[in-house]
């Protein structure tokens, strides 16, 4: 049996599809394109990276649902190809959203339903299912209906039925994903008592600041390619050498922004909405002032809070997502930038 709970190499996965009908054209996405990591059993690791990655596709041909077009991976020492058996027995699945749960059941009719449809053993079943329920605090609500749960009640279920038959390693795809901020909070709780009690994690997540809370190590993959790999701390180190000024604004354009960009020491910039404001966070060199012209640049548009701070693991992941896509200017839903999650 390998040290490693999990290991991947070179993995890669194109997808093809046919679009169009009268006159079908072939479509091919390269997906993942070459993806090398491992992770040690217990270990918490964190898959980050925006929309369209190839982290579901990652984890999908870990977890024996994809066949990898090219590369291999194993999981326990197991190979997610050729013995997928092995693998299946050995992990637990839980990906965000609202399917999978019995909603007109009790939390512990669900989980009574599962454990018999996973094969946990009838005399096992009772007492693995309350040691679930209290890993993920719902005792003392299991016999409500889950159709009165919470988004954030349900994504911990969903959790305790991904570890009914206690897998080694539970991979968890977007867990928090329309979760409040409060449940969020909780649901890192369950995921960090989780991996305290020796289940390696593999963990996909949007947001920068969960994943800096929870992992040990973060891949941040972009592109389909992993393009920064380490702990919390060696990763912001890819904003070494930079500062960052927040702008508040309202009613900013695409052109004022890309004229920000061009100012002298800018390294990035990148935009979000929050509420009903605007919020620009412009990276720029060490030592080189440009406040005034970033102000200039905006001239005419209502701003609000100026700041200057030091950057954090959140710059650090916005370089880093930015150097892979060669799209300095962000200006919609899918920037890394969106990924700020409130505490
Ligand atoms: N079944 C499919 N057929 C064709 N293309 C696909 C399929 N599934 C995913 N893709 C494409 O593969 C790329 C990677 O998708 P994937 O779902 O792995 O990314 P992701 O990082 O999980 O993104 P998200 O955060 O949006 O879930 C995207 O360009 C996506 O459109």
């Amino acid at each position: 049996m390998g040290e490693d709970a999990i290991e991947a190499i070179g993995l890669r996965r194109t997808y093809r599809s046919r679009t169009g009908w009268l006159r079908p054209q072939r479509r091919e996405v390269a997906a993942v394109r070459g993806v090398d990591f491992t992770v040690g059993r217990g270990e918490l690791f964190g898959l980050l990276g925006p929309n369209g990655a190839g982290k579901t596709t990652t984890i999908k041909m870990l977890n024996t649902l994809l066949i990898p077009t090219a590369g291999t991976a194993r999981v326990c020492g197991f190979d997610v190809v050729g013995q997928t058996r092995e693998v299946r027995r050995r992990i637990g699945y839980v990906f965000g959203g609202d399917r999978g749960l019995y909603d007109r059941l009790s939390a512990r009719d669900n989980l009574r339903y599962f454990a018999e449809l996973y094969g946990v053993p009838a005399r096992n079943q009772k007492r693995r299912i309350a040691e679930l329920l209290d890993l993920v605090s719902l005792t003392g609500r299991e016999n409500e209906r889950v159709e009165g749960y919470s988004r954030g009640m349900r994504q911990r279920l969903h959790i305790a039925r991904g570890l009914l038959h206690s897998p080694e390693v539970l991979f968890l795809d977007e867990p928090s994903i329309g979760v409040d901020p409060v449940a969020a909070r909780e649901l890192r709780q369950t995921v960090s008592n989780l991996a305290a009690a020796g289940t390696t994690v593999l963990l996909t997540t949007h947001y920068m600041a969960e994943a800096d809370e929870l992992c040990d190590r973060i891949a941040v993959i972009a592109a389909g390619r992993i393009q920064a790999l380490g702990t919390p701390a060696e990763l912001r180190h890819h904003a070494d050498g930079r500062q960052v000024l927040e702008v508040e604004a309202y009613g900013v354009t695409d052109d004022q922004l890309a004229a920000v960009h061009r100012l002298p020491g800018i390294r990035e910039t990148s935009l979000v909405v929050r509420d009903a404001a605007q919020l620009i966070t412009v990276q720029s060199d060490v030592g080189v002032d440009v406040q005034a012209g970033v102000l200039a640049a905006l001239s005419g548009v209502r701003l609000g809070r100026v700041t200057a701070r030091q950057p954090t693991l959140e710059d650090a992941y916005v370089a880093i997502v930015n150097r892979a896509s060669a799209r300095p200017v962000g200006h919609g839903a899918d920037r890394a930038a969106d990924a700020a999650v409130p505490a």
